[in-house]
């Protein structure tokens, strides 16, 4: 559960004053998710999320993420709406923290997605490339190949506590991925941690996508490859490959990909393996204490890493000749 930071009842009424959605029925910190601190909050004025900003969200990167989900809500998709204050502002401080509310968005996430939700899911991930097109904000990614080898250090010395010979491991690929990572490939507004618990369903219907919170301009092929890893290895670690061919067709039925897309399909899903990889094995070193949260295992990324390794041609994931 990530709760990192309490809001005191009286907190919580003096910030809700400053905004005209009534006044607090009820709300209650969310089981899910590992970044930020979110409550569930029912007030007099309907049901929204509190969102209170936590380490790896850099204040001056939220007028970014805020002014994103305007945009793509404006251009049709379904995302949550940052709530303004009286003063129009959409972001506002609580118990601490830089904090939000936006809207509540219905549906459910799939734990277990069918090759369904990936063709939906694939669909979606282009439709949000498309009405990205037009952003006018651009944010580096500050989690790609550069931030990899600071991010491997800050757990180097305890990653062989975590697998045997994970360090050197880690080590030869991150080397491996700076001479292969391609450049000039079509770049965009991606999403960059679409991962299940970040979609919404109505039956097979995506109803809304949220968690903006790593979103920013990087290659649209990247996100693809995030989705992949997310959506598309079942629980005993191996590749369905009904599952890459429904997303990469879903994908491609809105916007096509470029034969460099294709050929980069690889490598990319080496280094978004390596991104999770390593952001999960900070945080497994790292739990603060008293935190209400499970860390994820970076292992599951480590083995997909290793899965990719072999794959010579994006064919491999199910895309069409
Ligand atoms: N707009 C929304 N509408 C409905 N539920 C939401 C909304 N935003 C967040 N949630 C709920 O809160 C949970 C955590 O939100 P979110 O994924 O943004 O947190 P996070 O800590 O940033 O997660 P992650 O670990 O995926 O980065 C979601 O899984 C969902 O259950
Ligand atoms: N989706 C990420 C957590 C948020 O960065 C993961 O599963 O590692």
């Amino acid at each position: 559960m990530a709760v990192y930071t309490e809001v005191p009842d009286e907190e919580l009424s003096a910030f809700l004053a400053t905004y005209d959605i009534g006044t607090v029925l009820s709300y209650k910190g969310i089981a899910e998710g590992v970044e930020n601190t979110n409550y569930f909050l029912h007030t007099t004025g309907g049901t929204y999320i509190l969102t209170l900003y936590e380490k790896r969200v850099r204040e001056a990167d939220l007028p970014f993420f805020l002014a994103l989900m305007q945009h793509l809500a404006r251009k049709g998709l379904n995302c949550p709406l940052p709530v303004g204050n009286r003063q129009g502002e959409p972001l506002g401080r609580l118990a601490g923290r830089p904090a939000a509310i936006i809207t509540f968005l219905d549906g459910i996430a799939v734990r277990r997605p069918s090759a369904q939700h990936c063709a939906a899911l694939g669909a979606a991930l282009a439709r949000l490339h498309l009405a990205g097109e037009d952003f006018p904000m651009a944010r580096p990614n500050s989690l790609s190949l550069d931030a990899w080898a600071p991010l491997f250090a800050q757990a180097e010395a305890q990653a062989d506590t975590v697998s045997d010979r994970l360090a050197e491991r880690t080590r030869r690929e991150l080397d491996h991925l700076a001479g292969a990572w391609p450049q000039g490939l079509p770049t965009g507004v991606i999403h960059a941690d679409l991962f299940t618990d970040n979609v919404f369903f109505i039956g097979p219907e995506v109803s809304g996508l949220i968690d903006f919170y790593f979103a920013c301009t990087d290659a649209l092929a990247y996100d693809l490859a995030i989705c992949l890893n997310a959506w598309c290895f079942e629980t005993d670690g191996s590749f369905n490959l009904t599952k890459g061919r429904a997303m990469l067709a879903g994908y491609q039925s809105v916007r096509r990909l470029s034969p460099d897309e294709v050929e980069a399909l690889p490598v990319l899903c080496r280094g978004s393996a390596m991104r999770f990889m390593l952001t999960r094995l900070v945080d497994w070193l790292n739990v603060p204490p008293g935190a209400l949260v499970k860390p994820k295992d970076p292992l599951e990324y480590d083995r997909k890493l290793n899965f990719h390794k072999h794959v010579r041609h994006a064919r491999e994931y199910g895309l069409d000749a």
